[in-house]
């Protein structure tokens, strides 16, 4: 059996719609076997929308890497250990897309190189910025193109954290897209390619005072937040608790504040704010490193059956 560990990851950053992600310290585990003939797929927790037959998400994502080697185990047993809440806007897709095709090629003798993985993820996934971090771990920097993903991956300091708000509520990635407008204003384009690459510059120089300015987003957000009361006021309580920049995680509904060393004390001022205002929604909280190894094994046992 092949075990596999796969982050987490934000996308979007503030103004990098699309284009950047961070991978997290929060895990989900993929085992996988092959077995005589069947599929037989467990989770844990079990969650009705995970689906146990050729529909799971994980088991088309390892398909795609049978198809592309021309390999097929006899049959296959997926057990998911699952630490990142669905459709929650923390990469819950792209982690089962990553960690499929990292497992399959492992369980078919590692015929793809990281390049093909990495492409072959960006391309199920629709869209580089999660599925990349979440196989190569860090703050990745990418664009999918017709046949690659071209990308920079910067390792993330332990000295930045990333302070993530959860809801009760689902807001489904695939809805969170429709709802964008198909054409923007020249002005918010000029406005977020201003501020995605003061991002990158700032936080690859560790610049963290402009941190603030260069999470302003203006293709996303705008539209999204209508979707997720309390938006602006986890927004405004992050920004005055000491928070360099706050943001939608991904599509969301999460939100994720960026703190520096001091984050003691915004855990601290947050959880007594938290706990006294009138929201709409129950919001989680905790405060996260980034990861900076990406999909990794866990243990193997024997790998495929004798032919
Ligand atoms: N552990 C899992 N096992 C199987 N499918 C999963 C798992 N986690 C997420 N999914 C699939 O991904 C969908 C959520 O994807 P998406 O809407 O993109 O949200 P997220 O922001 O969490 O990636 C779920 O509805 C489910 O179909
Ligand atoms: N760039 C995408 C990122 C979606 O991330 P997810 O974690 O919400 O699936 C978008 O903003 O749609």
């Amino acid at each position: 059996m092949i075990s596999v560990k796969v982050p987490a990851s934000s996308a979007n950053l503030g103004a990098g719609f699309d284009c950047m992600g961070v991978a997290l310290k929060l895990y989900n585990i993929i085992e996988v076997e092959e077995i005589e003939k069947g599929l037989i797929i467990t989770s844990s927790p079990d969650d009705p929308s995970i689906a146990k037959d050729e529909n799971n998400l994980v088991f088309r994502a390892m398909k795609t890497v049978f198809d592309e080697v021309g390999w097929y185990p006899r049959g296959l047993r997926i057990n998911l250990i699952n630490e990142i809440p669905l459709t929650r806007g923390l990469g819950s897709s792209a982690a089962c897309i990553s960690g499929g095709i990292y497992a399959a090629n492992l369980l078919c003798g590692g015929k793809l190189s990281e390049e093909e993985m990495i492409y072959l993820a960006a391309k199920m996934e629709g869209h580089p910025d999660n599925s990349t971090p979440a196989m190569i771990g860090g703050l990745v920097f990418a664009v999918l193109e017709d046949k690659k993903v071209n990308y920079i991956k910067f390792v993330v300091p332990a000295r930045l954290k990333f302070a993530v708000f959860i809801p009760d509520f689902q807001l489904s990635t695939e809805y969170a897209r429709n709802i964008l407008p198909k054409y923007i204003e020249f002005k918010d384009a000029v406005f977020n390619i201003g501020r995605a690459t003061l991002f990158a510059s700032a936080i690859t120089t560790g610049n963290y005072e402009l941190l603030p300015a260069a999470t302003q987003d203006r293709l996303h957000q705008p539209y999204r937040k209508k979707l997720i009361p309390d938006f602006d006021k986890i927004v405004n309580l992050s920004l005055e608790a000491g928070a360099k920049g706050a943001f939608l995680s991904g599509a969301g509904p999460s939100i994720i504040a960026l703190v520096d060393e001091n984050y003691e004390i915004f855990e601290q001022n947050v959880k007594n704010a938290l706990a006294s205002m009138d929201l709409v929604a129950n919001w989680d909280f905790m405060i996260l490193e980034a990861d900076n190894s990406g999909a990794t094994v866990f243990s193997v046992q024997s790998t495929s059956l004798k032919r």
